[in-house]
This record gives structure tokens, C-alpha cells and sequence, in this order.
């Protein structure tokens, strides 16, 4: 009666899948996906950034595993299964290990049921726990006034007279109103427990999230953001399924069960109570099982209907290449075999789940009618009245309402559990850059010097980037770090910002061991213009403002101007209301760069660095920007690390370091560099040439004097391709 009201509070399957295929589908953004229903509308992602390649690249086993996670019924562990050697998400476990696991979560989640401190969550749950027996009592009464409604008709009308208001009238009140008040205080202990279920759901998301954000770069690099986001997702969920399960389906059905108990051995004797108790136990034993067995036709039905939507979804958005190649015939055939394997799937699990019905109703009529035979003695016997044979009956015919939905939370339970699991796993990562206890705060009184001594770092133990690196950067000086590309320039900001930590060496700014240091102090000391800028999916306004939050308008107006981002903003229809789209994809990348630089004049940190910062600006714009940049940083004294590869943007530092193989192999300033005609001097002179030819070109063209590359004759284009 109650749960076939609300079948959607323990049947949320299908939303669940489709929320998870169009996770599974990450590369596209999908509107609207179903395989059976095709309606799609598929917009193409833009170019990946450089800091999410390196994310995909970095991510071929979570890769791995999200995609098995796509499946909703497909456990994804995060830390704890990549020991016991699974790759695809589902775990090696024993069941003695997983019960275990399933207790400590429950444990878990009592603690958010019972909080310490917390009285009024107390007397919510209290509140419920009275509401929820107040109701199953007023539940189990219910029959009894049926039986005395039943027997109180049992007389001759005609030869006693009376109507049946007379005979049964209060009766009949009463059973209408122990219905009325068993539906009323289940509701009301809806209404009271939504706020508990919600608190802790809250609470749990925060705390996750929270965990997430102090997490070290190299566990954000290593995972896929959506696989996250997805972990919470489903987390949450199977809080709130399993909070209210328990307390809207398993609790109270566990006491109708004994409370009917109770009263047949008590009314009626023994065996009454002893049947019921025993088809209890076959029943749910029977469904446990069914259920456990039939829930690897439900994975493959998902798995299947995920292949197909990937299948349609890929065809559709590599159209042209479909049509190039004339392959629609496979591209079908591709489909119709997803298609078919769900059709496979599906069939079983709906055969499997009439067998599963079957055998629940097999097993609780052939109790029902066992008692109802007993009860039919009695009258016979003239033990028992026609009422106590129906009361038998309602009794026992009320358990079947939340009994016939047992194997669907038994499945939901489980898979709430394994949700949660890897929710609270992820609450257990340890961070690896910690903060000592002792920690002081960073005392930059000799204006920020910044010294790397034989320091020794690599992302991984077997390939060191920076080998016994020495160096230091004056306070007050305008450094510049180059290299060839990938020989670890940025790899030296990430150290100082401590997003790692070095395996030899040590790092100092002002004398001052940046591990000895709190984090908060040295993040705030540091400003950084990254190579690629990360922008909110906000307004240019919020984007700005993001270094210092409590910017006033004023403030961040002239961050902009120094920045050389103003006028341009101005020109924008909605100024800086404007939004920038998701990772900035809707502006330039130059613009996105002094966004970043104006960000940095908020912040307004000591220290400096500037990762290829202006590398997206033309040439004026690069110059104008970089002589504001210089003007600011020599108002200030402030010690700035430049990382170039375009050289004429640091020539004038006042050191300048060269790197190669993790060594540093140079020092000195631009004339220095020069005159030890080394790795600078070759680079510089490269470039220049690079430059005078460019310049060459240009005029070259400008007067026509270069022939324009002519298109390849017919001979030419019949060439095979190899
Ligand atoms: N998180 C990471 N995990 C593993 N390897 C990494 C990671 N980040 C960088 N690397 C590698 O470390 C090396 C140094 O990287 P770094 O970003 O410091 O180079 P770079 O000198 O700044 O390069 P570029 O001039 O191209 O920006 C590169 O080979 C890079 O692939
Ligand atoms: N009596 C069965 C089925 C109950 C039922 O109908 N469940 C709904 C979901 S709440 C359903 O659609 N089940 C489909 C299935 O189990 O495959 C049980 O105990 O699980």
C-alpha cells in the first residue's frame, strides 16, 4: 500500500543509468540521451587544454575504471581496489571482507544519525522512532477492528434488529480512524526524518568536498574530475537511500513482522506465529538469493545499453567520417549488436524477475493459506469466530506490501553501500604534502629571497626532472628561468608552491625551509600567472575579483587597466558581466592571460611568477603588458621569476638561469650568457635568425617576390598514399 504508492522511492534505476551514460560519454556533451529513444543533441568539446591532456594522459587506469563505473550496478573503488588488483572496478573481496566494510559504513552513518552534540537532530530521530512504532501499532490494530466489525455482524438482523451503525458504528470509527492515523504518522515521520536524512548528506558532500580541495595536485591529476564528481553524486544518494530505507522500509517492516508475531502467538497460539516466522525466513532468504543472482543480468542490460548509446554517440559525431568511408552499414551493424545484447539481457532479467515474484508468491500464499486452514479449524472447532479468521488474514496479507519490494532494496542497499564505500574512501586519501605541527608563518623580511639548494625532485622515482639543482633568486630581482621545453621551469614553481615536495634538497625563501612553513602563508606569499590560466565558468567580473574576494568594483577596474584588459572589456556588450564559458573557452587566449595578470595585481602577493605568461599576446600587446608588469614589480621591489621560451621577453633580468636535463648548465646576465657562447647564446642566436628570416619573409612577400607553392599536378594526386 505504501511503497506501491511511492514505487519511485526504492526504483530509481532508470534515471541512475541514464545519468551515468551520459557521464560514461565524458569526450561529448550530451543533452539528451536513451538508447531506445534517440533524441540527441551533441555539441562538440573544443580542444582540450594542455592541463587536461596531461589529465588524460595521467589517467589511463582511472580512465579504465570510470568508464566500468559508467555501469551504475558496477562497484568504483577508488584507492582501496587498486591493491587487491582490479581494474575495472569490480573487487576481489571476500564477502567476510565486504561485511566488514558494510558495517564500518554503517557505523559511519550512525554517527551523522546519533550526533554528539547535536540535540535537535537527536529529538528529530527520536521523533521518527516514535512516529514510525506509533504507526506500525496503529497498523497492526487495524485488523483487529475488522475482526470485531466481522464478528459484531455475525447476528441475525432481522429476527434482532438494529442497523449496522448500531451493532458496529464505533467500530467502524475506530478502524477508519486507526487507518487515517497509521498513514498520518507515517507522514509526519517523513517530514520529520527529511531533515535529518538531508543534514547528514550535507554534512557528508561538505566534508568530501572539503577533503577534495586540500588534496595534493598529484591526486587531482591523477583522476578523471567527472569520476569525482560522480563519486559524490552517487555517495549522497546512497546516503539518502540508505538512511531512509532503513527507517522507512527495513525497520518498520522488521517490527510489523514481530509485532504480528507477538500478537498471532499471543491470540492464537504458537503455530500461528511459528509459520509466519518461518516464512520470513524462507522468503527472504529466497529473495536474497534470486536477487543476487539476477542482478548480473541487470549489469549486463546496463553495460549494453552503455555500449550502444557510445556507439550511437561516436557514429553520430564522427558523421562526415561515416560518410567519407561509406561505412553506414557497419556503423549500423556496430549498433544493432549493443542493441542485441540488451535485448539478450533484458529478457532474463525480466524472466528472472517472474521467477523471483513466483517464488515470493509461492511461498507467502502457501503460508497465508496454511493459516488461514488453521484458522478454519478453529471456526470449525468453534475456537475461534469468523472475525479472528479474517483478522488472521489481514494480519499477515499487510506484511506482503513491503515484503514484495524486499529484493529491490536488498539490490539498492547493496549498491548504496558500495556508493558509499567509495565516497568515504575518498575522505581517507592521505594527503602527501602535510603541514608540520610546528609550522610558522612566513616571515619575508629579507624582501623574499628564494634559494634552491641540491635540490633533487621527479614525478616519478625512476625519472628525476631536477638533478641537485642549486640556485638562488636575489630579493628583489627580476629572474628569468629558461630551458628547452620540458627540462622542469614550471616544475620549480610547483616545488616553491609546495604542490610536491623535493626528495633531496631543500627550498628556502628568506632563510626560511618552505616544508618548515604553514602552507596558507607561503600560498599567499607566491602569485603565479600560469601557462594555462584556469577560469571560472563566470563573469569576467567574478574571474578577476577571484584574487582578492573582497575586491571592491574600483579595485578590480584598475587591475584591469594595469593589465591592459580594461578598454577591451569596456567594448564587450555586457562588459565585465560578460562570461567567459566553461574554462574560458569564450575568450582568446590572450585575453584569458591578462585576466590572469589582473587577478595577479589583486592578490598583490611579494613573491612572483610568471609561467610563459604573455605567451598568447601579439607582439605590442606582449611589450605594452610587460613594461606595466615591470613597472609594478620595480615599485614594489619584488623578487619575480620569469619563465620564457620567447627570449627578447627576459633579456634584460637581472639573472637569467638556464636549465637542461634537470642541470643547471648557465647563469648570468644576458651579456654573460652571451659571452660564454653556450646553450643561451645558441638559443638566442637561433632565435634572432628565426626572426630576421620571418621579417624577410614578410617583406619578401609584401613585394611579391616569393612564388606561391603551385597545387600538386593530377600525376601527383593519383599517387598512392604509402
Ligand atoms: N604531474 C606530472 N606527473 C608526471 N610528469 C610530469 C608532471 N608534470 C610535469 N611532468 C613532466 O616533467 C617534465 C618537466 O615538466 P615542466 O612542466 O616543469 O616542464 P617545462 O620546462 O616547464 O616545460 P614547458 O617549457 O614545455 O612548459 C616534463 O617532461 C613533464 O612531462
Ligand atoms: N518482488 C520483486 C520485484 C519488486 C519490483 O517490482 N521492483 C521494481 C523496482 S522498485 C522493479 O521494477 N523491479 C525490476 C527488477 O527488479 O528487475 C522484489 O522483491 O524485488
Amino acid at each position: 500500500m505504501r511503497l506501491s504508492q511511492h514505487p519511485g522511492r526504492f526504483c530509481h534505476g532508470a534515471a541512475h543509468l541514464r545519468r551515468e551514460q551520459i557521464s560514461a560519454l565524458n569526450r561529448s556533451q550530451i543533452r539528451v540521451l536513451t538508447t531506445s529513444n534517440i533524441l540527441w543533441s551533441v555539441q562538440k568539446t573544443p580542444e582540450p587544454s594542455r592541463s587536461t591532456q596531461l589529465r588524460t594522459e595521467a589517467t589511463t587506469l582511472s580512465a579504465k575504471k570510470s568508464d566500468a563505473s559508467a555501469n551504475p550496478k558496477t562497484p568504483v573503488r577508488i584507492e582501496s581496489n587498486k591493491k587487491k588488483g582490479d581494474l575495472l572496478g569490480e573487487s576481489i573481496v571476500t564477502s567476510k571482507e565486504q561485511r566488514k566494510a558494510d558495517w564500518a559504513i554503517m557505523k559511519e552513518m550512525a554517527k551523522y544519525l546519533w550526533p554528539k552534540d547535536d540535540w535537535g537532530t537527536k529529538l528529530r530521530v527520536g521523533t521518527a522512532l516514535t512516529l514510525l512504532v506509533g504507526a506500525k501499532v496503529l497498523n497492526v490494530e487495524v485488523p483487529f477492528y475488522f475482526k470485531n466489525i466481522v464478528d459484531s455482524m455475525n447476528i441475525d438482523f432481522a429476527a434482532v434488529g438494529g442497523t449496522a451503525w448500531t451493532v458496529a458504528g464505533s467500530m467502524l470509527i475506530a478502524y477508519g480512524a486507526t487507518r487515517i492515523g497509521a498513514t498520518l504518522f507515517q507522514e509526519l515521520r517523513n517530514a520529520v526524518f527529511a531533515s535529518v536524512a538531508q543534514k547528514a548528506i550535507r554534512k557528508v558532500a561538505g566534508n568530501v568536498f572539503d577533503h577534495l580541495l586540500r588534496l595534493d595536485l598529484s591526486f587531482h591529476l591523477s583522476r578523471q574530475t567527472g569520476g569525482l564528481t560522480r563519486a559524490i553524486d552517487r555517495g549522497t544518494k546512497g546516503i539518502s537511500f540508505l538512511l531512509t530505507s532503513m527507517v522507512f522500509h527495513v525497520f518498520p517492516t522488521a517490527l510489523e513482522i514481530s509485532m504480528v508475531c507477538g500478537i498471532l502467538t499471543y491470540q492464537y497460539g504458537f503455530q500461528f506465529a511459528a509459520i509466519t516466522a518461518a516464512t520470513m525466513v524462507a522468503y527472504t532468504a529466497f529473495t536474497i538469493t534470486t536477487t543476487a543472482w539476477r542482478t548480473k543480468f541487470r549489469k549486463q542490460a546496463n553495460a549494453a545499453d552503455n555500449k550502444g548509446a557510445t556507439v550511437a554517440v561516436d557514429s553520430l559525431i564522427n558523421y562526415e567520417a561515416v560518410k567519407y568511408f561509406n561505412n553506414e552499414g557497419y556503423e549500423v551493424a556496430r549498433y544493432d549488436k549493443a542493441l542485441k545484447a540488451y535485448e539478450d539481457a533484458s529478457i532474463k532479467v525480466t524472466t528472472s524477475l517472474a521467477f523471483l515474484n513466483s517464488g515470493q508468491n509461492i511461498i507467502f500464499s502457501s503460508a497465508l493459506a496454511s493459516m488461514m486452514y488453521l484458522a478454519a479449524n478453529g471456526v470449525a472447532t468453534g475456537q475461534l469466530t469468523v472475525g479472528d479468521l479474517v483478522m488472521v488474514n489481514q494480519l499477515v496479507f499487510q506484511l506482503s506490501v513491503p515484503l514484495n519490494f524486499l529484493g529491490s532494496v536488498y539490490r539498492e542497499l547493496r549498491q548504496s553501500l558500495l556508493d558509499m564505500e567509495t565516497l568515504f574512501n575518498l575522505q581517507k586519501v592521505n594527503v602527501n604534502v602535510k603541514e608540520k605541527p610546528d609550522a610558522k608563518i612566513l616571515n619575508l623580511s629579507h624582501g623574499g629571497e628564494i634559494r634552491f639548494e641540491n635540490v633533487t625532485f621527479g614525478y616519478h622515482p625512476d625519472r628525476p626532472i631536477l638533478k641537485n639543482a642549486s640556485f638562488t633568486i636575489p630579493a628583489g630581482a627580476k629572474f628569468a628561468v629558461v630551458g628547452p621545453s620540458g627540462c622542469g621551469k614550471s616544475t620549480i614553481l610547483r616545488l616553491l608552491f609546495r604542490f610536491y615536495d623535493v626528495q633531496e634538497g631543500r627550498i628556502l625563501i628568506d632563510g626560511q625551509d618552505v616544508r618548515d612553513v604553514t602552507l596558507e602563508s607561503l600560498r599567499k606569499s607566491i602569485g603565479v600567472v600560469p601557462q594555462d590560466t584556469p577560469l571560472f565558468n563566470d563573469t569576467i567580473e567574478h574571474n578577476i575579483r577571484y584574487g582578492k574576494i573582497d575586491a571592491s568594483n574600483e579595485e578590480v577596474q584598475r587591475a584591469a587597466e594595469r593589465a591592459h584588459v580594461h578598454e577591451l572589456i569596456q567594448r564587450l556588450p555586457e562588459g565585465y558581466k560578460t562570461a567567459v564559458g566553461e574554462r574560458g573557452m569564450m575568450i582568446s587566449g590572450g585575453e584569458k592571460q591578462r585576466l590572469a595578470v589582473s587577478r595577479l595585481i589583486l592578490k598583490d602577493p611579494p613573491l612572483l611568477f610568471f609561467d610563459e605568461a604573455t605567451s598568447a599576446l601579439d607582439t605590442y600587446t606582449e611589450q605594452a603588458l610587460l613594461q606595466n608588469i615591470k613597472s609594478i614589480i620595480k615599485e614594489k621591489a619584488r623578487t619575480s621569476v620569469f619563465i620564457a621560451h620567447r627570449l627578447r621577453t627576459i633579456y634584460d633580468s637581472d639573472q637569467i638561469l638556464v636549465l637542461k636535463d634537470g642541470h643547471v648548465v648557465e647563469k648570468g646576465t644576458h651579456a654573460e650568457l652571451l659571452e660564454q657562447k653556450g646553450v643561451y647564446a645558441d638559443l638566442w642566436h637561433a632565435q634572432e635568425l628565426s626572426l630576421a628570416q620571418d621579417a624577410d619573409l614578410e617583406r619578401n612577400l609584401e613585394v611579391g617576390e616569393l612564388e606561391v607553392p603551385t597545387a600538386p599536378t593530377p600525376t601527383d594526386a593519383n599517387k598512392p598514399l604509402n
